[in-house]
């Protein structure tokens, strides 16, 4: 018993008299344990069944079905482990290695799982090595393997969990590779432009091979087994096999996380990736450019990932896969975010990196769908994520209260630098590198929509970062006018930290996201004008870029004006607005919006040096013009006039 000062109080009554009195503060019953490793086992209680039980005779029936099942799961992860040349699956095994010896609390008495045929050719020592798998471990599971084994891996001082991706701290679209058979040769967009550089099939398969034989070499491997695509009708399983549980607790927060039941059913996955992203790819190997390779084989429903860690290779590439999947089932794929007014008003938001998707769609005032992949069916828009994947430099929590409480217990924060001692992260250091990340449950924003759905867009919000200052805050588009800067997908970044670089970079990319789409971009260009005039969708262009002068001379537009013009679009006062129609880009500028000042909605008026204004307004214009030229001999859609107002949608001069 203890005093209110903490200390333990004596007896002196006599009136609990013990036998062998010794002086000790514990009179609590002891622990039922005879050793420490029992003591231990007593700790972890078996996470609870999800099919409940109600007699003895069910029980025993039910505990058979869950060991057949977990049996089931095993020789189907040995099946996707399988080498394709030498045995049918190597041996795997339930759970951590390091706790051999222990009761496990979780699982039942590890055994191996049998081979289901003899050797096909020959038995090579890997068959006679078993291979741990750690399958669909919860985020405290992954945070302790994170932390015990992988260098970088840290504890913020919010709970989430810092790592460190390795050198690559960005995609590596030079390094994408698609297998080129026949079927993909006929339906793919390949050549100039595209972002699918072939690959044959038996190269594939020598990059499958070698990643596989890494992982089985690993004493354990992660697998996730989750689903793409809330839209129920529509959606697919994927397994993820990864080394590090950096990777595993990503794809945690980043796919779909399966309920209890639906993991217990899910069978068979639709897609595979093989992530061995330590290990690099062999340079002798045809097509290999570089010791980095990503690479997806649509027939066999795979992606093989040597040499990069940077696990937004894995979220992308199966948005690429979903750009091949969705369409030939007539849905529309999109690089956007999403979010809902309270009303049931939808807007997407297209943008290259870095223009404001995560960042506009997450709004305080309206229901998150998803910030970055979604699908746009005959029954409204779905996401394809269950999670988010903001940039971190420079966040604040001013600015961005809602991302700013997301980065807790769970959340894996890439490559970010924080204090030795008090683990408080610096969101402006960009010692690691400029493109830090957080990636979390979409569910850690407190106004996302669950499950993540919504009726047809009302509003398609076209993002570009201009860094030249001569595209205005905000234009109404028409039609032709959407099509044609959906194909053109312009931003124009000032080029990372290098010094020295003054002259922003112009990028076209089509659809918004050149590097994910498989088909040609006139193919989801025609689907989305459809889509459009169908449901009545208005396009708009939104400068999250410079204002004053390009960059350099002018500044960013402030992020609360652009949360202004967001809200001005989403409630229709900007349907009602005055017009006026700009020279050169022809775009229609509003006059006026409740909460930013006039003079900077059209940019002529915030550049001191008027030559300069025309002048950059011009270039950039020619830039748009040589990028289009690839597109004009392309017809979007069956509506031959729609191509003809596209090509004159441009700027003309
Ligand atoms: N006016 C603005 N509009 C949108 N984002 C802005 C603006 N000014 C600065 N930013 C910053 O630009 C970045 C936009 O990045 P993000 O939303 O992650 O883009 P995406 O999701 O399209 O890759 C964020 O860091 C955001 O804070
Ligand atoms: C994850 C990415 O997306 P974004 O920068 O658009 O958020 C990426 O492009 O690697
Ligand atoms: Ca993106
Ligand atoms: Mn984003």
């Amino acid at each position: 018993m203890a005093t209110p000062n903490g200390l333990a109080q004596i007896e002196t009554n006599g009136r609990k008299k013990h036998e062998n009195v010794v002086c000790h503060d514990d009179s609590a019953a002891p622990v039922r344990a005879q050793t420490i490793d029992e003591l231990h086992s007593l700790q972890r209680k078996r996470s609870a069944p999800s099919t409940p039980k109600d007699s003895a005779a069910s029980a025993f029936a039910a505990a058979l079905t869950e060991e057949q099942r977990e049996e089931q799961q095993l020789q189907s992860i040995s099946a996707s482990l399988a080498s394709l040349t030498r045995e049918t699956g190597p041996k795997v095994v339930r759970g951590d290695p390091a706790r051999k010896g222990e009761a496990s609390a979780k699982s039942t008495p590890a055994h191996h799982h049998q081979h289901p045929a003899a050797p096909t050719i020959a038995v090579s020592d890997s068959s006679l090595k078993s291979t741990h798998v750690l399958s669909n471990l919860s985020p405290a599971e992954l945070y302790e393997q994170a932390i015990k084994y992988e260098k970088g891996s840290f504890i913020t001082s919010t709970g989430a969990l810092a790592t460190l991706s390795g050198a690559k701290t960005g995609r590596a679209p030079r390094d994408k590779r698609v297998v080129k058979d026949e079927a993909a040769a006929r339906e793919l967009w390949w050549g100039k432009g595209s972002p699918n550089i072939e690959m044959d099939e038996h190269t594939f398969l020598i990059n499958r091979e070698r990643a596989v034989d890494y992982l089985n070499s690993l004493d354990k491997v992660f697998v996730n087994d989750q689903f793409l695509n809330w839209d129920p009708e529509n959606r697919i399983k994927v397994r993820i096999i990864s080394a590090r549980a950096y990777h595993s607790l990503f794809m945690h927060n980043m796919c779909i996380r399966p309920t209890d039941e639906e993991l217990e059913n899910f069978g068979t996955p639709d897609f595979t990736i093989y992530n061995a992203g330590q290990f690099p790819c062999n340079r002798y190997t045809h097509y290999m450019t570089s010791s980095s390779s990503v690479a997806i084989n649509l027939a066999r429903r795979e992606m093989v990932i040597l040499g990069t860690q940077y696990a937004g290779e894995m979220k992308k590439g199966l948005f690429g896969l979903m750009h091949y999947l969705m369409p030939k089932r007539q849905i529309l794929s999109l690089h956007s975010g999403c979010n809902m007014g309270k009303g049931g008003d939808v807007a997407l938001f297209f943008g290259l990196s870095g223009t404001g998707k995560t960042t506009l769609s997450t709004d305080h005032n309206r229901l998150l769908i998803g910030d970055d992949e979604h699908c746009w069916s005959d029954n409204g828009v779905s996401n394809i994520e269950g999670g988010c994947y903001a940039k971190c430099i420079d966040l604040s929590r001013e600015k961005e209260p809602d991302i700013w409480n997301a980065i807790k217990f769970g959340t894996v924060l890439e490559n970010v630098v924080f204090d030795e001692r008090t683990r408080e992260v610096d969101y402006t250091d960009k010692s690691v590198t400029e493109n830090t990340r957080a990636a979390y449950p979409i569910e850690y924003i407190p106004n996302a929509k669950i499950p993540c759905v919504g009726p047809h867009p009302k509003n398609v919000i076209l993002l570009a970062c201009d860094a030249f200052g001569v595209l205005p805050p905000v234009s109404k588009l028409n039609l032709a006018q959407t099509m044609y800067h959906f194909i053109s997908g312009y931003t124009a970044l000032v080029a990372g930290t290098e010094e020295g670089i003054k002259e922003p970079q112009a990028t076209f990319s089509a659809c918004f996201g050149a590097a994910f789409i498989m088909l040609h971009p006139t193919k989801y260009a025609a689907m989305l004008a459809e889509k459009m005039q169908k449901y009545g969708a208005t396009g708009w262009l939104v400068n999250t870029g410079w204002s004053g002068g390009r960059y350099g001379v002018g500044k960013r537009i402030k992020l609360p004006y652009t949360r202004k013009i967001i809200d001005a679009i989403h409630s229709g006062e900007l349907l009602t607005a005055s017009y006026k129609k700009t020279e050169v880009f022809g775009l229609e500028i509003p006059t006026q919006i409740d909460g930013v000042p006039s003079e900077i909605l059209d940019p002529i008026n915030t550049w001191e040096d008027k030559a300069a204004y025309k002048e950059t307004l011009l270039k950039l214009a020619g830039l748009f013009k040589n990028n289009f030229e690839v597109f004009a001999s392309y017809k979007i859609g069956d509506d031959s006039s729609l191509t003809d107002e596209i090509l004159a949608a441009g700027p003309s001069f």
